[in-house]
């Protein structure tokens, strides 16, 4: 477990001081995958760094399973990075030694003996799919390669926590999403708490179990993932959820809308779980003698559970409307009127 309690972090360089991190608290679970996204310069950096003391709060307490790391000894605070694996970005590979080498890095550092580092290297290499690779230099792989050696590295020490700093970033997408599969798969097979950093949603929606939204040093938003993209409060998390949901109206049906003389309102109907698989459209077409013209519409997948997003024109009288709305309400689904949204 991770605990941000009021963290803060000022880097003051000459007269200038930049408050990078104003007043943090966040808990991430034993077993949990962490997403914490932002825009540039939002903290991200700053946040992840303080969890293995690559910075240091200047006000506050950073937990690992329950100790507060920057009061440990200079012994302890080497067993805890320990159990504190890194990735970056850019992988930050020796170019100059082999995959074996640089896997082997933190083992050697630790004095571990030659035939415990030889046997861990391997079964590294063979869990990140490279068993083949380890007389090669970083230099002659691609970047998704050199990604899963510096996986494989973070895992050397057997750690429980598994820290990554943008690490899809510099990755194209298909590559992208091998190495999101095998975090996933290093969270649930080894059981490694993940704490991400990123600015894609795709990675948050992908992977993560819970995601926080930071913003000029302060989280504004946080929650299940599933929460969070279905129900956007802050106006910054609105436009990172609109960056992979794809549920923004298209313009000529704004068009359409605007044009709308309110005789025919039109609602978005959003639509979860089990909800899903009702006829609710039929069935109060039906009951209230109403048309209901489907202008644009999607279903996806959250954390496993399908998330529907409808737009709907409602034909009809009035007062029958108003008892549709109310009948759809009290099946659990979201509606609310776009009308005044569009113009
Ligand atoms: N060592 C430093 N010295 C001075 N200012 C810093 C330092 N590191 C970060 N900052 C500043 O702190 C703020 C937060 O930076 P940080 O790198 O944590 O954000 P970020 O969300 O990770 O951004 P990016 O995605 O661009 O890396 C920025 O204004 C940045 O310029």
């Amino acid at each position: 477990m991770i605990q941000f309690e009021a963290v803060e972090k000022t880097y003051v360089s000459g007269k200038q001081q930049v408050h990078a991190l104003n007043g943090i608290d966040l808990t991430v679970e034993t077993g949990e995958i962490y997403g914490v996204i932002g825009f540039s310069g939002a903290g991200k950096s700053s946040l992840i760094r303080t969890v293995n003391l690559l910075e240091r709060p200047s006000k506050g307490r950073v937990l690992i399973h329950g100790e507060d790391i920057s009061t440990l000894s200079a012994r302890k605070i080497r067993d805890t990075r320990k159990d504190i694996g890194m990735i970056f970005q850019h992988f930050n590979l020796l170019n100059s030694k082999t995959v074996h080498h640089n896997i082997a890095m933190p083992l050697l550092l630790a004095k571990t003996p030659k035939a415990e580092v030889d046997r861990k290297v391997a079964e590294l290499l063979e869990f990140v799919g490279l068993a083949d690779q380890a007389k090669k230099y970083p230099d002659q792989l691609s970047g998704g390669q050199k990604q899963r050696i510096g996986i494989a590295r973070a895992l050397a020490t057997n750690p429980s926590i598994l820290l990554c700093d943008e690490a899809t970033s510099a990755l194209d997408p298909q590559t992208t999403q091998s190495i999101l599969d095998l975090l996933r798969r290093i969270n649930q097979e080894y059981n490694i708490t993940i704490l991400l950093i990123t600015h894609e949603m795709g990675v948050i929606r992908e992977i993560c179990d819970k995601v926080a939204v930071l913003e000029e040093g302060r989280v504004i938003e946080q929650g299940s993932v599933f929460e969070v993209f279905t129900n956007p409060k802050h106006s910054t998390t609105k436009r990172f959820v609109r960056s992979v949901m794809n549920d923004e109206l298209p313009d000529s049906l704004l068009e359409q809308i605007r044009h709308n003389d309110g005789a025919r309102p039109i609602y978005r109907v959003q639509f979860t779980g089990n909800s899903v698989g009702q006829p609710f459209m039929s069935r109060v077409s039906r009951e209230f003698q109403l048309d209901l013209n489907v202008l644009f519409g999607n279903i996806t997948e959250l954390q496993g559970i399908p998330y529907g997003n409808l737009i709907v024109e409602f034909d009809g009288a009035p007062t029958e409307i108003d008892r549709a709305l109310a009948s759809i309400r009290n099946d659990n689904i979201q509606v609310e009127e776009v009308q005044q949204h569009a113009g």
